[in-house]
């Protein structure tokens, strides 16, 4: 499962951040595309997690030098792609997406207008399967979901501020309000009887928001944490947060597995800041940070740099 979160701090800048919740990695790491890589059609330099095959970055998430985050988030049973681009619309294929995203628009409203003039289509890159995903995609002023099923392309705003995994994000905003009783304060004692209840310490306002790592879950909590953390001033306070809200809804290895028996875990974490244009990641093994900044980089360049 993965889940991905985005905020803002006191002075507007956008923070981003994911879980990748998987089996196993795929020798991800930094990957940056500078202006005038081949496949960087609209020339913003672009910075976040990939494996780089044939030369080409196959973006798991990414921000631009601009502000504009994306990340692709497992849909399996809902997601669909056509095989062809609808009449009079441009093919893109899923695993080029983030990438089409981040280089060529520089808020979520550019690209809610573009996406009208586009067809997710069914085309895998080289080898590899198809990836059947949704994808969340945040500025400083909010974020949308794009999600396409059998009915074709949809673009949500996404008010809450979280992606997880299935159902649709229609579907987890209803939910949420089922959760509104769920209060960071600490309820007043109550009498029941000639039974007086006082709560034991913090958290007493909490109970009932869903502690497993199911998809509806993690985005109630998600949706709660983040919407509830303490505003923070600075980078480092700023990035942990994104860190602690995301560990909120990591998953232990052991405690879930996959269809396949195989145990599901938080492969990697990763946070953008668009205050420092820097990315940061850890995983599952190695909780320090490994970051890397767009200031970096060779912004002009053509091909892919990938730091390790
Ligand atoms: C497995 C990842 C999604 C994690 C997730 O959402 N898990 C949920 C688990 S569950 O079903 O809900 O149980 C997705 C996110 C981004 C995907 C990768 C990116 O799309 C980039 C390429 C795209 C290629 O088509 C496939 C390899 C790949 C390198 C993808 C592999 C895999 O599908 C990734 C890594």
């Amino acid at each position: 499962m993965c889940t991905a979160i985005r905020f803002t701090d006191s002075d507007g800048n956008l923070y981003f951040g994911r879980n990748l919740d998987w089996a196993y990695g795929y020798g991800e790491t930094i990957t940056f595309t500078p202006r005038n890589h081949p496949a960087n059609t609209g020339h913003r330099a672009v910075l976040g997690m990939a494996i780089a095959s044939e030369g080409f970055p196959l973006y798991f998430d990414c921000a631009n030098e601009n502000g504009l985050a994306i990340a692709g988030l497992n849909f399996p049973g809902y997601a669909y792609f056509p095989d062809d681009a609808r009449p009079g619309t441009t093919a893109v294929a899923p695993y080029e997406f983030p990438l089409w995203v981040t280089s060529n628009f520089d808020n979520v409203d550019d690209v809610e207008a573009a996406l009208a003039n586009i067809t997710l289509v069914n085309k895998g890159f080289g080898d590899f399967p198809i990836a059947l995903l949704h994808w969340i995609i945040a500025d400083a002023s909010g974020c949308i979901v794009v999600e396409s099923t059998a009915d074709g392309l949809q673009v949500m705003r996404d008010p809450a501020d979280v992606l997880a995994n299935q159902p649709g994000l229609a579907w987890h905003l209803e939910n949420l309000r089922s959760y509104m009783n769920v209060t960071p304060g600490a309820p007043s004692s109550v009498t029941w009887g000639n039974a007086t209840l006082t709560p034991y310490g913090a958290g007493a306002g909490m109970r009932g928001l869903p502690g497993d790592v199911y998809s509806p879950s993690r985005f109630v909590r998600a949706a709660y944490l983040n919407a509830h953390h303490a505003p923070k001033d600075t980078e480092r306070g700023n990035v942990a947060r994104v860190f602690r809200t995301l560990g909120g809804v990591a998953m232990v290895e052991g405690s879930a597995q996959m269809n396949d028996g195989a145990n599901e875990f938080t492969v990697f974490t990763s946070a953008y800041s668009a205050r420092e244009g820097r990315y940061y990641f850890n995983t599952y093994e190695n909780a320090a940070y490994t970051t890397a900044a767009f200031a970096d980089f060779d912004m002009d360049g053509t091909e892919v740099q990938q730091a390790h």
